[in-house]
């Protein structure tokens, strides 16, 4: 196993042990986590900061705070302003942050510090897709996505808030950056709402001069300088109109209370993910004396956390036998069904180890209970708009240093922990990136102009944004919602667009949905957008080399069961059918080759996604139709949303596209239907595609379709 070292000297994980020897007894130790939550809210390095905070919030419209991984930013700041008036006559607090995740592990945190009632009452969460709030919630931790659409569906000024605290700010996803554009337009006709801007790794500056022109700000500093926070006390009952609200007030928030060890790799690793299982195998054995660990190990995608569970299975005995019996492995990623995702917040199996393999779904703001290890591999996937192509494409990159303190920061948080980061110190100093690139000058903008068209901003470049992104970004992004039909020639929103804005998905996928209406297969075309969302249906047949050709075969045949020869979307949706009739459990699709905790999730999304789509329509299913009509209905309402995407065989036997004429390979999970049952098409559409192992780009979701459909259903685009 490779060593690391950290710069109090020099240690290696094999070794038996790191900073104490095995008959030191070790000295007592404040159990934090077993103490009254108050006396644990009363030990946060934001506490100190409490009356800061309130006078600064009560004096100046804008507010951002900078503090350390754990200082307490999300769940203590909302509270300090609703135990001081703050949601009086009628007024709520939303706190925003960027994943669903977040929102609802901190709205259950925090209703058990406000200790009144249960989750749902005075402390509540709204997610896509679920609402726990009440009459009485008067602290609501939300995605920034819903914000969003509250203002554009509901209350464009966002009245039912006096505060509205934007969380974990740097990430900069395209939410974040159209609420902070948004805000700040409410402010001008609401200047009584006040803004909280928070997260460890912001630049607070550009922050606070985006919300606060720079005069006021060069104001603001120098009474920042004369100003004694000590003595500075908030009024007990705040004031909407404050003095100084046209000003803003930087708080740097210093400290943590548990402290997190960083260890580097010695030498670079080629293999990320063999080093993280590894590294999680070291640190359980040397943990199994004491009483278990918990380990959070940060992967770039899906994929790799599957991979580095069956890694991790396949070497526990071999590693040290009986290591099985007392370790617990979770995944953790987008794609899995929701009470998957919440296993890994029961911490309900003391003396065992827990290995949880994690996309950055949890690399910021959640608290995963037992984690007294973080493993970050250094790499994310992030969804790039590659213009050349003009397709998006996810791609694995490097973390940044901000990445890299934000993961550290999920060890430390109710007991000390350490970091093993997968990459050396030099190139954690040298050669990594400060913050990640924004999304909104990295990925497709059609969804965010269509947020913004919906919100009534008709001229995109004239609205305040924090990084304005490019103009060939954005024409590309309307020429899209264009070809859509969701704006018409003078760019605004039409009656589709409108339609579109509101489905919680991105606007091919909508307009692919908001086409079922019409050929009457909503509940088919649901289920073909939840399969969009995970990975693959199918599982990899997988067994020794002996029994390779034979696995492969019983694959082909239960995959038979399903596959349509027209490709992907018509087999989601027969497995989907397949399900309904005879509901599938776990050992019978694993007969079938079928991933059940895949299905599981796009179950969860296709219930979702009829119930947005009963708003515009009677919701149907082609249950009784022949193959042939419920085949082109489905691929027509693909064809709707991906008319962008279509590739024709050439007579080299590949595909190209045919804007832009690049060649594709079709990946094996998709050809393998083509193999199977059919020729190869003329004419396919795709709704996914990544770098392939084979060189150039593959694509997934592939069915052949009738090019005719093309004119029919984009005349805009293909005349
Ligand atoms: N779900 C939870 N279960 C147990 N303790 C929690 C939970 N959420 C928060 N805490 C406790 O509250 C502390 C502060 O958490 P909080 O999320 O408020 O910090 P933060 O400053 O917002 O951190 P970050 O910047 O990493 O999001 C945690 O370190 C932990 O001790």
């Amino acid at each position: 196993m490779a060593g690391y070292n950290n710069n109090d000297g020099f240690w290696k994980p094999s070794s038996t042990s790191s900073t104490a020897d095995e008959g030191d007894v070790a000295a007592p130790v404040f159990n934090f986590s077993t103490a009254p939550l108050a006396q644990q809210r009363m030990l946060l390095p934001i506490y100190k900061h409490k009356r800061q905070i309130l006078y600064s919030v009560e004096k100046f419209g804008v507010t951002v705070i900078v503090g350390e991984t754990a200082c307490g930013k999300s769940t203590q700041i909302p509270m300090f302003l609703y135990h001081n008036g703050w949601c009086n006559n009628g007024f709520q607090i939303v706190c925003t942050q960027p994943r669903r995740i977040a929102a609802q592990t901190l709205a259950a945190r925090v209703a058990k510090e406000v200790g009144r009632g249960p989750l749902g009452a005075e402390v509540g969460y709204v997610v896509r897709f679920a609402d726990r709030t009440s009459e009485l919630t008067k602290i609501i931790y939300a995605t920034d996505g819903i914000l969003l659409r509250e203002a554009t569906l509901a209350d464009p000024l966002l009245s039912r808030y006096s505060i509205v605290i934007v969380d974990e700010a740097h990430e900069r996803n395209l939410n974040t950056d159209a609420l902070c554009g948004l805000l700040k337009k409410i402010r001008r006709k609401r200047p009584d709402l006040r803004i909280v801007v928070c997260s460890a790794t912001i630049d607070a500056e550009a922050f606070l001069d985006f919300f606060i022109s720079k005069k006021d700000v060069e104001n603001t500093r120098k009474q920042k300088k004369r100003r004694r926070w000590d003595n500075a006390e908030p009024d007990t009952q705040p004031k909407l109109s404050g003095n100084n609200l046209n000003e803003g007030c930087i708080i740097s928030v210093d400290g943590r209370l548990h402290e997190v060890d960083v260890l580097y790799l010695e030498h670079p690793t080629s293999n990320y993910v063999r080093t993280s299982v590894e590294t999680a195998l070291q640190i359980c054995k040397t943990s199994r004396n004491n009483r278990g660990c918990g380990i959070l190990c940060f992967l770039p995608s899906a994929s790799e956390v599957d991979e580095a569970i069956r890694m991790t299975q396949d070497h526990l005995d071999e590693f040290e036998p009986g290591l099985a019996n007392h370790i617990i492995i979770l995944p953790l990623y987008a794609q899995l069904p929701f009470n998957m995702q919440a296993r890994v917040f029961r911490s309900d199996t003391p003396g065992s180890s827990r290995i949880i393999y994690s996309t950055n779904i949890s690399e910021t703001s959640v608290t995963v209970p037992g984690i007294t290890h973080v493993i970050d591999s250094g790499m994310v996937k992030l969804p790039f708009f590659d213009p050349k192509n003009d397709f998006d494409r996810l791609i694995v990159v490097p973390i940044s240093k901000a990445s890299a303190k934000q993961r550290s920061g999920r060890a430390g948080r109710l007991q000390a922990g350490q970091c093993y980061r997968l990459y050396t110190e030099e190139y954690f100093r040298k050669k990594m990136e400060e913050a990640t690139p924004p999304e909104i000058l990295r990925t497709n903008l059609s969804n965010f102009i269509l947020s913004l068209k919906a919100l009534g901003v008709n001229n995109i470049l004239g609205f305040d944004l924090l990084d304005l992104p490019s103009v060939d970004a954005l024409s590309h992004g309307l020429e899209s919602l264009f070809a859509l039909g969701a704006i018409d020639d003078a760019t605004a929103l039409t009656t589709i667009g409108q339609d579109m804005s509101s489905f919680p998905t991105e606007p091919r996928i909508s307009r692919m949905l908001l086409e079922s209406l019409r050929e009457e297969c909503s509940r088919e075309v649901a289920g073909v957008a939840g399969a969009l969302q995970v990975q693959s249906l199918f599982l990899t047949p997988r067994g020794s080399s002996g029994r390779r050709q034979q696995l492969q075969i019983d694959y082909e045949a239960a995959v038979g069961e399903f596959a349509d020869n027209s490709g992907d979307h018509v087999t989601y949706a027969n497995i989907l059918q397949a399900y309904d009739d005879t509901h599938m459990g776990r050992e019978e699709c694993k007969e079938k080759y079928v991933d059940y905790v895949a299905l599981q999730k796009v179950i969860e999304v296709r219930n979702q996604l009829l119930g947005f789509l009963r708003r515009f329509g009677r919701v149907r299913s082609l249950g009784m139709a022949t193959s042939k009509e419920r085949c082109d209905a489905i691929l027509r309402c693909v064809t709707a949303g991906f008319f962008f995407n279509v590739a024709k065989l050439h007579n080299d036997g590949r595909y190209y596209t045919i804007r832009g004429t690049n060649r594709i390979l079709v990946t094996p999970s998709s050809s393998s239907v083509f193999h199977t049952h059919g020729s190869h098409a003329d004419y396919i559409v795709f709704c996914n595609t990544h770098d392939g192992s084979r060189g150039g780009i593959e694509l997934t979701a592939v069915s052949a379709i009738n090019p005719r459909w093309l004119r029919e259903l984009a005349p805009h685009y293909w005349k």
